[in-house]
């Protein structure tokens, strides 16, 4: 049973296949039929033994895994065919495959008319015509075959990737494999979590063919977020404490325009349990925050044009001091007063959280992020633009290289790169979030992040795993069973209290 969801680059998954095969002396043809065993399990779970399947192999260990595949089907009852590429050019691991297969007399053409037969013929497709080691364009015979598929409308399950995409960037090579499931095998691939690649997945599971754990901790890898990993992970919080127990935390933002902003992610933050809370809010909306918040204390500062006045920065320079740790951004509006704001607290020795109006105020000032003390960034990927030279379609195109190299850059900050997909990357860790949901593509639901973040981080718990469940906190607690459409900040604060209860109860 997999505990741990590792996502790996193609070249170190491969690395890790022949580290297992040449160091641990697990031989190929073993980790092939574990691969095999659990896929068939999987397609056995879900599909029933009169149908019939056309299974797709190519040249190389995907295919000699079809091969595999094919055979434990056939054993289970499954009326079975195999596409297969001309002998001279299989795999060695293929060629054993293969042996056995002709002595089981299992049917097998190279032949494109004959196998569009058998695909007219079969209920379901199985992909293996490549899976990690796809390195070029496809062309000539075997993009016909993918279009055929495609065009089939069969049901596909594609093993290990779906032929065509990328195992590193995601990305279609001249044409791809549209799986309605895809099996990964050991691993998940940076690919599998990229669009395209991800669209083309369809139902994303992960077969464990018992590679070692340490393998993958020993090299760089990222982990996907579940319940497991976030129980593992989340703060516990000890009767015997009192209110320093759980930090005690400022956040600063609001205006005239956006007041709800900061109001948002004050209650989540309540809501995730942080010891004490100061808001620091321009005068003008002094009031009206006040009535919103009863748990928190107020930090009033001069306002100016609904806004905070630049003796704001005077006032932050003498309390912040008394805080363990400060978020700045939310409503706060893109001004003079924020940079010098967000300045004054990265010459601080504070856990900094920069949010909303703050990443925009550091487009300039990178510089400012090699601070000792931890600083945790929360862009979405339009913020994202004021913090790398890349543009918004670069950073979708390449989410794990765009975290890994600004957190390689400034080794103390943590970077939550939000979309419907979020990525959060530290020096030591990191960590993918994917549970899509349309309920948060709305606006405020930024603020509530931040708020769950600071609450979170308030605990005694490291700021990327802190990160890591903030993130999940936020997603679980907005699946809500509501339309998407009506699912507030108010549902989801709610929701937070059972989804917190749940995890420190199970
Ligand atoms: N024991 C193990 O290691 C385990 C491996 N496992 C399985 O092996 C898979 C990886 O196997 P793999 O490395 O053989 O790569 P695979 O994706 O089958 O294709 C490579 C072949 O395709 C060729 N080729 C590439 N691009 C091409 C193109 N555009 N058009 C045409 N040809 C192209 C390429 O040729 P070359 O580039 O060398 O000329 C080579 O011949 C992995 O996904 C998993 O399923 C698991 O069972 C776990 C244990
Ligand atoms: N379709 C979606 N599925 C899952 N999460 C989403 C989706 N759309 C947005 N989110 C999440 O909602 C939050 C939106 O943040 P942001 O864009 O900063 O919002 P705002 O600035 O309006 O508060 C992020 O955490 C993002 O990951
Ligand atoms: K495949």
């Amino acid at each position: 049973m997999l505990n741990k969801l590792f996502i790996h680059s193609q070249e170190i998954a491969r690395k890790i296949d022949q580290c297992a095969i040449n160091e641990y002396h697990i031989p190929s043809l073993v980790l092939m039929e574990q691969a095999a065993a659990e896929c068939c399990r999987i397609i056995q779970n879900k599909e029933d033994p009169s149908k019939k399947i056309c299974v797709l192999c190519g040249q190389g260990n995907n295919g000699a895994d079809g091969l595999a595949i094919a055979r434990l089907l056939a054993h289970e009852g499954y009326e079975v065919s195999i596409y297969l590429p001309y002998h001279k050019t299989l795999s060695q691991e293929s060629k054993v495959q293969f042996q056995i297969i002709c002595s089981l007399a299992i049917p097998y053409t190279d032949d494109l008319d004959t196998i569009r037969f058998y695909i007219n013929q079969s209920d379901i497709l199985i992909d293996c015509l490549f899976g990690n080691g796809l390195s070029r364009d496809i062309e000539g015979s075997y993009k016909q075959l993918i279009d055929m598929a495609n065009a089939s409308n069969k049901k596909i399950y594609a093993i290990d990737i779906p032929s065509g995409i990328h195992a590193t960037s995601g990305k279609i090579l001249n044409c791809a494999i549209h799986a309605d499931t895809t099996i990964a095998l050991d691993c998940f691939k940076e690919g599998h979590w990229i669009y395209p690649g991800k669209e083309y997945c369809g139902n994303l599971l992960l077969a464990d063919i018992k590679i070692p754990t340490s393998l993958h901790l020993e090299n760089e890898h990222a982990q996907l977020i579940n319940e497991e990993l976030i129980k593992e992970m989340l703060p516990k919080r000890d009767d015997h404490s009192h209110k320093g127990s759980f930090g005690k935390a400022l956040m600063i933002g609001g205006s005239k325009a956006m007041p709800g902003a900061l109001a948002i992610a004050a209650k989540a933050c309540a809501a995730s349990g942080i010891g004490t809370l100061t808001l620091m809010e321009p005068d003008c909306i002094g009031d009206l925050m006040a009535m919103k918040m009863d748990f928190a204390m107020h930090l009033r500062a001069n306002d100016r044009d609904g806004h905070f006045a630049l003796s704001a920065v005077d006032l932050l320079k003498q309390n912040m001091d008394q805080y363990d740790l400060i978020s700045i951004g939310n409503g706060m509006q893109r001004n003079e007063i924020t940079i010098e704001m967000v300045k004054t607290l990265l010459s601080s020795n504070k856990t900094v959280i920069l949010d909303a109006d703050a990443l925009w105020a550091m487009q300039d000032h990178l510089e400012w992020l090699n601070r000792n003390a931890p600083t945790i960034l929360t862009p979405h990927v339009k913020e994202m633009t004021f913090l790398t030279n890349k543009t918004v379609q670069e950073i979708l195109e390449s989410p794990f290289s765009t975290v890994r190299e600004f957190t390689n850059k400034y080794s103390n900050c943590i970077l939550i790169l939000k979309s419907d997909i979020t990525y959060i990357g530290s020096k030591n860790d990191f960590y993918v979030l994917s549970r899509p949901n349309s309920a948060l593509a709305k606006g405020g639901s930024g603020d509530l992040l931040c708020g769950i973040l600071t609450g979170i981080l308030g605990h005694k718990i490291s700021p990327s795993k802190g990160a890591a469940c903030a993130a999940y906190l936020h997603s679980k607690s907005a699946e809500i069973n509501k339309d998407p459409a009506s699912i507030n900040s108010e549902d989801i604060i709610k929701e937070l209290a059972f989804v917190l209860q749940k995890l420190r109860k199970d």
